[in-house]
């Protein structure tokens, strides 16, 4: 059956919009053009289309915390904002840190995804031993301890030689341990006025110094999760600078929040890295925009209200985010002048895609038909009562966005449709 999604509006060249239908047959897209025809039609009346999402980072929780969050429900989260491909953390119990509880995790994404996703296999058996899993026999696409870092250099110097040798990335959480102090928000300004323990910024940029080192003397893709600190920017340029395979995320609450939008003691604001000082947004804003980060990830991590109810001392880090990402960055950038659509969907979707060997669709005729369709005009409140995930830990409640996701299509099939026709 021919599927058309009539009236489009693609991105041509940084925010210039040119009006398209779309013809899609059997998963792929077959036609561009005007006036097209087929057996079904849906009217985007002047949305903006684009190839699906890639958000290489997300928290499913399954198995082991599917309270949180389970591979249907996180799936069905990230076709609601628009991502049709995500990888998906290892931080779940058990680990998948042999082959068997590896496929055992894959069999669960075979028979509940609704979006391609793909699982990350650990650089250390449970995360926290020294010992190496078999990395030879995991066949992941890359490897994580994201949640924790890798304490030792050693540890990390065995997993990134072995890494480079089979073509894979690593990933890296960077913590320092020995430099925490039992700290549960940016040590700065508002930890201070509200008595909390604080964490450096070298928590972070003293292991990424540390990894790009190791990463130069190895030859691995050394990939930095969720950068937060000015300083790990700076790192980042100079390992670049010096031809180091070096490539770095950020996510959306650390582009658009400081520590100074942390109202209270209140949990939901609690994350790691934790949002940090001006600076450091101002860094992280530059770093996007010279390249030195390379892409935006969520780092969508679903907690429970009851966890997250109480102060910043006794909740879990973290916030969700992967249903609202896109909208953020429009509203909060693209409608600003701060970046373009073109750029904004170029760090969202090709580059992660491009650099992790990841599936994506393409707007054009053989392209694959991952595809999502935005709202950009209507305003809309967040309101995590709508989630499709089942969590709904985010600091974002109420904000006013523009961007919306309303359609979204992985391989041609309809995933996620949220307006009237
Ligand atoms: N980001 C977080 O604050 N939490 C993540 C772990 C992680 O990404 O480090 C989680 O699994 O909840
Ligand atoms: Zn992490
Ligand atoms: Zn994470």
């Amino acid at each position: 059956m021919k599927l058309i999604l009539k009236n489009g509006q693609r991105v041509v060249k940084d925010n210039e919009l040119e009006s398209i239908d779309i013809a899609i047959e059997e998963g792929v897209i077959v036609e561009l053009g005007h006036d097209l025809e087929g057996e079904q039609v849906i009217d985007l009346k002047g949305k903006l289309i684009t190839n699906g999402l890639v958000d290489i980072h997300v928290h499913f929780r399954e198995p082991g915390f599917t309270d949180k969050e389970t591979i249907l429900s996180g799936s069905k989260a990230s076709a609601r904002g628009g991502v049709t491909t995500v990888c998906a953390m290892p931080n779940t119990n058990p680990v998948p840190d042999t082959p068997e509880k590896f496929q055992a995790i894959q069999d669960i994404i075979e028979r509940d995804s609704v979006v391609k996703t793909f699982q990350y296999a650990p650089i250390t058996e449970e995360l926290r031993t020294d010992k190496l899993v078999d990395m030879v026999a995991m066949d992941s696409f890359a490897f994580t301890n994201d949640g924790v870092g890798v304490q030792t250099a050693g540890i990390m110097y065995e997993a990134m030689k072995l890494a480079a040798s089979l073509d894979k990335p690593i990933v890296a959480h960077t913590e320092d341990e020995s430099l925490l102090y039992g700290g549960v928000m940016h040590e700065g300004i508002r930890n201070k006025e509200l008595g909390l323990p604080g964490i450096m910024g070298i928590v972070e940029s003293s292991q990424i110094a540390r990894d790009i080192l190791i990463a130069k003397e190895t030859g691995v893709h050394y990939h930095v999760c969720h950068v937060s600190s000015k300083e790990s920017v700076d790192a980042i340029r100079e390992g670049k600078r010096q031809g180091v395979n070096v490539t770095a995320e950020v996510t959306p609450h650390h582009l658009i929040l400081n520590e100074m939008d942390i109202p209270s003691d209140n949990a939901i604001f609690k994350m790691n890295p934790p949002l940090r000082g001006k600076e450091d947004q101002r860094a992280l804003i530059e770093g996007l925009a010279d390249g030195t980060i390379d892409f935006i990830a969520t780092d969508h991590a679903p907690h429970t209200m009851e966890e997250k109810s109480g102060g910043f001392i006794d909740a879990p880090f973290g916030i969700v985010g992967i249903e609202t990402s896109f909208a953020l960055m429009y509203t909060h950038f693209v409608e600003k002048n701060l970046m373009t659509l073109e750029f904004l969907i170029d760090r969202m979707s090709h580059l992660p895609a491009r650099l992790f060997n990841l599936p994506m669709g393409e707007l054009k005729v053989g392209g694959v038909a991952d595809i999502a369709v935005f709202d950009l005009e209507k305003e809309y409140a967040i309101n995590s009562d709508d989630y499709l995930s089942k969590a709904a830990n985010t600091p974002f409640n109420g904000y006013k966005v523009k961007g919306m996701c309303a359609l979204t299509l992985v391989d041609g099939e309809i995933v996620y449709h949220a307006f009237e026709n």
